[in-house]
């Protein structure tokens, strides 16, 4: 089952993860964000960028581009969603997810490797990672700081909805700062109720080759690849 990788004006990490997903063996393509439809693909990404400017702020003008309504389709019925950065803050802008994507604490744009834990590995798109497991991933954002109101940060830890979460480097002192952003509850991922549409700040498509620095971001492509043959 192919994949669509959306691609709206501003994005740059389209192409990026269109290679990670035919390196884990599915078939990608892109798909301009005036399509209409996205009949025929199994899965979606949102990527990652900077999508129309980040005007007015990241993710508030896609949320209204016109495969919005086929993404929202598709969520609704079950399909895996994924937003990476950029496609995160849309899938929030959107009310895909949850809270929102404010302002690093910092108010710089930060791109350095952090260190995150997985802690569903029952999605289908973390079944190849071990629940605790530790992963070196590189973030590149200027909005990444998570924020909800509190309601949602208790029903999100209750029901299991943090995927991903920033932690120390292995081994660092304890006293070492970790959360790069300021995100509540050091929240680096989520996912929605059902399981199926999944948001996270950092790349793991940079993180797919020994060259790259590190393939701890792999294990998104091949889990997914693992679910489709599944459906298919
Ligand atoms: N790498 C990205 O997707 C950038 C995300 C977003 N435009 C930000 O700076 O917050």
């Amino acid at each position: 089952m192919k994949v669509a990788v959306v691609v709206f004006p501003g994005s740059n990490c389209d192409h990026d993860t269109r290679w990670a997903l035919e390196r884990a063996g599915l078939k990608a393509e892109l798909v301009w964000h005036t399509e209409g439809s996205l009949e025929g693909y199994g899965a979606v990404f949102l990527p990652g960028g900077f999508s129309y400017g980040d005007y007015l702020r990241a993710g508030a003008l896609a949320k209204f581009s016109p495969v919005m309504g086929e993404v929202r389709r598709l969520a609704q019925q079950g399909y895996p969603v994924m937003g990476i950065c950029n496609g995160f803050q849309v899938l929030t802008e959107a009310g895909l997810l949850p809270g929102a994507l404010l302002a690093n604490t910092n108010l710089h744009y930060t791109c350095k490797e952090v260190f995150v834990r997985v802690e569903r590995a029952d999605l289908a798109f973390t079944s190849g990672y071990r629940e605790g497991q530790v992963l070196r991933l590189p973030i590149a954002h200027g909005e990444g700081r998570y924020y909800a109101d509190e309601e949602t940060l208790a029903r999100l830890e209750n029901q299991g909805q943090v995927v991903f979460r920033y932690v120390p480097q292995p081994g660092a002192a304890a006293e070492t700062p970790y959360n790069p952003n300021g995100s509540l509850l050091d929240i680096a991922g989520i996912v929605n109720e059902r399981g199926n549409v999944l948001g996270m700040m950092p790349h793991p498509e940079r993180a797919v080759e020994e060259v790259l620095g590190s393939v701890d971001g792999e294990g998104v492509f091949t889990s997914l690849s693992k679910a489709l043959s599944a459906m298919a």
